[in-house]
């Protein structure tokens, strides 16, 4: 836990073990206050330096403890003592410092940081050892330091949070962190500890740390995936991939390239058009220079290859189709990569929510083809849902997991559904949506509450952005609007259930969100971010509504949060049950990193477990009955179980989980 040497005859070194990344656990807390007192109580020793195993000084506290009561001796005693001691501290830093490890580093006396110090601990000893005549503690005592306070501090820090409230709406921790540094900036050091302590302890019993803790594990838990089969994470080997392929340069494609290239695959780009094909290139590249600018490197424009021509794929390793969201179309696709790429290519398709087994079908390598679910913009949103076919191999599910780490996303596995786990769970959340709108709210009021709620943009704002069209389009084509459906027989009825036409009605206008400069909102030009309610949708809305003899009603922020929240984490306990998803933290995951889900709040599935499984029924038990004609609102079965089991904690429901088959 914390190895103690004497080196040279009077220097302690003292290194942090505590794999992986030398957390402060309990153990590790007791050995280094044993291993300092050692240091400080021997005369022989007159220096001490403190360095981390393994290339990482300290990760900070140990998380995994936080859930329990504070065992083993207390940090902050330690830091007292290392700070105030007679004895020179040097915290030897190497790849992270972070939280108490910082603290840690913050007390030491001398601090060196290079990205390999332990080459250079033997010559910081000795630095240490000649410097310690010539320079007294006193004045590298953190503890002695001035903190320069600016006269203008108020308003400087009045500016700093409004904009932290803007950025990081709702949640507590930045805020408090001002506070931290006012109080370092106005106080003496001992009151200014004091009150950054109260500030860390009113944080560290807030559910938004828990909150916070369980997203970190969670997206760590959510690359160890696994199949029914007993493949897993840590027992398929992925394929190493040095060259892709992908279908489509349209928005999605080009992302994808990107994301390729940046991490030095070789691509080359389809494109069915000659002018599609050039557009798509200049924006590429466009893209891969402003990319490299921006991390300080040169462009890999060397790696991009763009082609007419399918035949030029016969040798790569792996293919991203990304073309239109149409099946017909896909399955050609398919059917000619089978024809053209060696039997060992890997097949992959972007769809968002079309059926992966169908396409596999088609090829004469259903086991090499799996869902490689990327977000828009690809090369910016790090979510990636890897859809496993029930063919798909497990060294297949292996190479798509490790390509999106590659990539720098956050991958998860899940099963093959209409929509996945993410566009599934989006189909009840906008649904709502809708219905409010029928019922008397306004979009604006529905943004505001969910953004309030912490959102990043509310559901109409971010349909706006990733385009109202799309899903007009997948409307058609399930036969739930267009031409050949009645909207008067029966009205607000689609196959049995309720259904909200407005939506169409705004596509049938030419609204199709930000590209064409109205949506659900009005914006100053085609491509325009800056969302205005815009009158014609309230004409709308009021003309629907008296169209359809429905009395406007006030609704409150609560029902808007609940009616869409709870459907959504309802469909997740569905997809829970129907083994899409293997835990509920892979659906919090997905909301997290691919939809904007406030992290402070956990995810969907965590949400509710905070508000309570009894809570979240009693709400849908209402709403349902209030709304009988929609289903989405009817409890699931597995909701209802946990409940009936006491509602356990969310890390334990996948003991509750008996799905009769897994799709994963
Ligand atoms: C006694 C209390 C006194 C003082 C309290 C002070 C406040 C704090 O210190 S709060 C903690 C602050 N520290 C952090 O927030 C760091 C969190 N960790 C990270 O950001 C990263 O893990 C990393 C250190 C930058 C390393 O990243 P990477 O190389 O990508 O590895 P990972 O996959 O993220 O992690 C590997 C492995 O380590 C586990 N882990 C990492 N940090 C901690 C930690 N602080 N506590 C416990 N466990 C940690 C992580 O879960 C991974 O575990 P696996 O089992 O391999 O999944």
């Amino acid at each position: 836990m914390a190895r103690y040497e004497l080196v040279k005859r009077s220097v302690a070194l003292i290194t942090l073990t505590n794999p992986p990344v030398n957390a402060l656990s309990s153990a590790v807390r007791h050995a280094m206050a044993k291993s300092m007192e050692q240091a400080l109580n021997d005369p022989k020793v007159t220096a001490v330096v403190i360095c981390g195993e393994n290339g990482r000084f300290c990760g900070g506290a140990d998380i995994r403890e936080f859930a329990g009561p504070l065992r083993g001796p207390p940090l902050v005693p330690l830091l007292d003592a290392i700070e105030a001691g007679e004895k020179p501290v040097v915290a030897a830093i190497e790849g992270v410092a972070l939280g108490g490890g910082f603290e840690l580093a913050l007390v030491c006396h001398y601090c060196i940081a290079h990205f390999k110090v332990n080459h250079f601990v033997l010559k910081i000893i000795k630095a240490v050892g000649m410097s310690r005549a010539a320079k007294p503690l006193s004045s590298r005592r953190v503890s002695m330091l001035t903190t320069p306070c600016p006269p203008d501090l108020d308003a400087l820090l009045e500016v700093v949070t409004m904009e932290v409230k803007k950025k990081a709406r709702g949640v507590m921790a930045p805020l408090a962190c001002i506070q931290a540094v006012r109080a370092a900036a106005t106080m003496p050091y001992s009151k200014g500890i004091k009150r950054e302590s109260e500030l860390m302890a009113t944080l560290f019993n807030s559910g938004q740390a828990r909150a916070l803790q369980y997203c970190f594990f969670a997206q760590r838990t959510a690359g160890k995936w696994t199949l029914p089969s007993g493949a897993q994470w840590n027992n398929s080997k992925p394929r190493e991939i040095r060259s892709a392929a992908i279908i489509g340069l349209g928005t999605m494609g080009r992302g994808i390239v990107v994301s390729l290239a940046r991490v030095g695959i070789s691509v080359i780009a389809v494109e069915s058009e000659k002018k599609l094909l050039e557009t798509g290139k200049q924006m590429v590249i466009g893209m891969l220079e402003r990319d490299a600018k921006r991390r300080g490197v040169s462009a890999s424009l060397n790696l991009l290859k763009f082609t007419l021509s399918l035949q030029d794929l016969k040798d790569v390793d792996l293919v991203i189709e990304a073309v239109f969201e149409d099946m017909a179309l896909k399955k050609r696709v398919f059917q000619e990569l089978s024809k053209v790429c060696r039997p060992a290519t890997l097949l992959c398709t972007n769809t968002s929510g079309l059926d992966v087994d169908a396409l596999a079908g088609v090829t004469d390598r259903p086991h090499l083809v799996v869902g490689m679910h990327f977000f828009s913009p690809a090369h910016v949103m790090k979510l990636l849902e890897v859809v496993c076919g029930p063919r798909s191999s497990s060294e297949t599910i292996a190479t798509a997991m490790s390509l999106g780490k590659r990539m720098g996303k956050v991958s998860v596995a899940v099963g093959n559904c209409p929509g996945f786990v993410g566009n599934r769970m989006l189909k009840p959340y906008m649904d709502q949506a809708t219905f409010l709108l029928e019922e008397g709210a306004t979009p604006e009021q529905i943004d505001k509450a969910l953004e309030d709620f912490g959102f990043a943009m509310g559901v109409f704002r971010m349909s706006d952005l990733a385009g109202l069209d799309v899903g007009w389009r997948i409307r058609k084509e399930s036969g739930l609007t267009g031409p050949d459906v009645d909207p008067k027989n029966p009205p607000r009825r689609r196959h049995g259930r309720r259904y909200c036409p407005i939506p169409d009605m705004v596509c049938e206008q030419g609204r199709f969100g930000q590209k064409t400069g109205r949506g659900w909102y009005m914006y100053d030009k085609p491509g325009g971010t800056n969302a205005k309610p815009d009158p014609l949708i309230q004409n709308l809305l009021e003309m629907y509504r008296s169209r359809y003899a429905i009395q406007p009603r006030n609704i409150s922020d609560q029902e808007i949060i609940e009616r869409c929240l709870f459907a959504l984490a309802n469909e997740g306990f569905r997809i829970l049950e129907d083994g899409i998803a293997a835990r509920p933290e892979d659906i919090d995951v997905i909301y997290l990193f691919g939809y904007g889900f406030p992290r402070h709040r956990g995810g969907p599935m965590f949400y509710a477990s905070m508000v309570g499984l009894e809570r979240v029924l009693e709400r849908l038990e209402h709403y349902h009955q209030a709304h009988p004609d929609v289903p989405h609102l009817e409890p699931s079965p597995l909701l209802k179980k946990l409940v009936a089991c006491g509602s356990p904690s969310v890390q334990t429901w996948r003991e509750h989980i008996k799905t009769m088959h897994s799709h994963l």
